[in-house]
């Protein structure tokens, strides 16, 4: 074993990456039509520490420590080398996973008790097991993850667990790089080229997850800031004043993978109609991008620029609803906004989770407060993000 090795083995390696919100785009981005998204200032932390194998030729075991689920999960690595072969971790760009491994990850998750009330999570155990073992093949280690984002709501938690998990392996794989080694625990940057393998290997993640992911979750978590995002092409917004979003989860539970199926079933019973539906959320988000480069540029007044973000979001909304995405609980948080002339639309895949407020700059404390009270009243929990920050960090602990 290298000095490198052995210096990779005794230390701890933490990446967070962030949640994200929609503003305009989300179904349509996965048919080919643009949207915006931005970073939020909610992460998902993962740690990875390699450990040594047993001297006694115990091969040691994977562990995944899920601690806000307070739920444990460990593969034996012999079991993980019956099933998947010996894989010895790849350094470059990611293999998508096979159908043959997909199956042989499925009996992996059969050993495992999951409680009945947690089966969603399988999905996201599935992803890990395909990035851990494709990275850093079936060796020991222990993974960590916590989050500050609500699971499966509409705010990029599948895309923040399968960014920062995929940025901890491969720094702890010693594929990207940080400097690390100060003894200073501080948060750092990668460079571009990192990014963008992390990105790609994240994306792989996000497909065991969401089915037929536009990848436009694992950019924004992995770049971060506000982003517009159409065929896998990413064009950053610059944005001199944030848009301010009060957020509120319906708690109404929701999966993306079933969402995105059911709107391409919708297209492919009504090919016409939905290309209609498709282009016009494409202008509303091109449109969308427009506006917000002119604010950033002075070109136009602050209140003139949210009065048009609202009247796109509204309309976007009304299309969402068009796709079947909408729900019930997402009906409530609109009416409810309106009586306070506050404009609202769903974010993310919808059919429950979470929907965006825009706030306007000059609106009062005293709206923002009787909105979320009522919002509160209903059941919804509301809070307030800061959009548009930091993508992955990186610390070595
Ligand atoms: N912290 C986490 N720990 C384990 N699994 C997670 C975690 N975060 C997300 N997941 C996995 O991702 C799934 C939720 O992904 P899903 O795409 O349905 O919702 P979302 O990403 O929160 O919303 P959206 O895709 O609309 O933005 C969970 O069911 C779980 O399998
Ligand atoms: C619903 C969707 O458009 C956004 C989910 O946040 C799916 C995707 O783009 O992968
Ligand atoms: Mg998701």
């Amino acid at each position: 074993m290298s000095n490198d090795d052995r210096d990779r083995e005794s230390m701890e390696v933490r990446a967070r990456a962030p949640g994200k919100i929609i503003l305009v785009g989300e179904h349509a981005v996965v048919h080919g039509s643009a949207a915006v998204a931005a970073a939020i200032d909610l992460y998902t932390t993962s740690s990875i520490s390699l450990l040594h194998e047993g001297e006694d030729g115990d091969a040691g075991a994977v562990e995944l420590d899920l601690r806000d689920s307070d739920l444990v999960f460990s593969w034996p690595c012999s079991r993980l080398r019956r099933a998947l072969g010996e894989v010895s971790g790849k350094a470059g760009a990611p293999t998508p996973c096979s159908p043959d491994e997909l199956a042989a990850i499925a009996k992996l998750m059969e050993d495992q008790e999951i409680p009945e009330a947690k089966i969603w999570l399988s999905a996201g155990l599935s992803a890990f097991l395909y990035l851990y073992t494709s990275i850093l093949g079936c060796r020991p280690g222990k993974a960590v993850v916590t989050s500050d984002l609500p699971i499966g709501a509409g705010l990029g938690s599948s895309a923040a667990f399968c960014v920062s998990m995929s940025g901890a392996l491969l720094t702890a794989a010693g594929t990207v790089g940080i400097g690390g080694g100060s003894g200073v625990e501080e948060w750092e940057l990668f460079g571009k080229d990192d990014l963008e393998l992390v990105n790609q290997w994240a994306f792989q993640g996000e497909k065991i997850i969401h089915g037929k992911p536009s990848g436009i979750d694992n950019s924004v978590s992995t770049f971060g800031s506000m982003i517009k995002f159409k065929k896998g092409e990413l064009t950053n917004l610059k944005s001199r004043n944030p848009v301010k979003m009060l957020i509120t989860d319906t708690r109404v539970g929701r999966n993306t993978k079933a969402l995105v199926a059911g709107v391409s079933e919708r297209a492919s019973r009504h090919p016409d109609a939905m290309a209609s539906v498709f282009h016009a959320v494409n202008s509303i988000s091109e449109e969308l991008s427009s506006i917000v480069e002119l604010a950033a540029e002075d070109e136009i007044a602050i209140t003139s620029k949210e009065d048009k973000l609202a009247e796109l979001m509204e309309m976007n909304q009304g299309l969402l609803q068009c796709m079947g995405v909408s729900h019930s609980s997402i009906e409530t948080v609109l009416r409810t906004t309106l009586k306070y002339s506050l404009v609202s639309k769903l974010t993310g895949a919808g059919g429950g989770g979470c929907v965006l407020t825009l706030i306007p700059t000059l609106s009062a404390n005293i709206v923002l407060e009787k909105v979320a009270t009522e919002l509160e009243s209903h059941g919804f929990r509301c809070f307030k993000v800061e959009v548009g920050g930091r993508g992955l960090q990186v610390c070595r602990g």
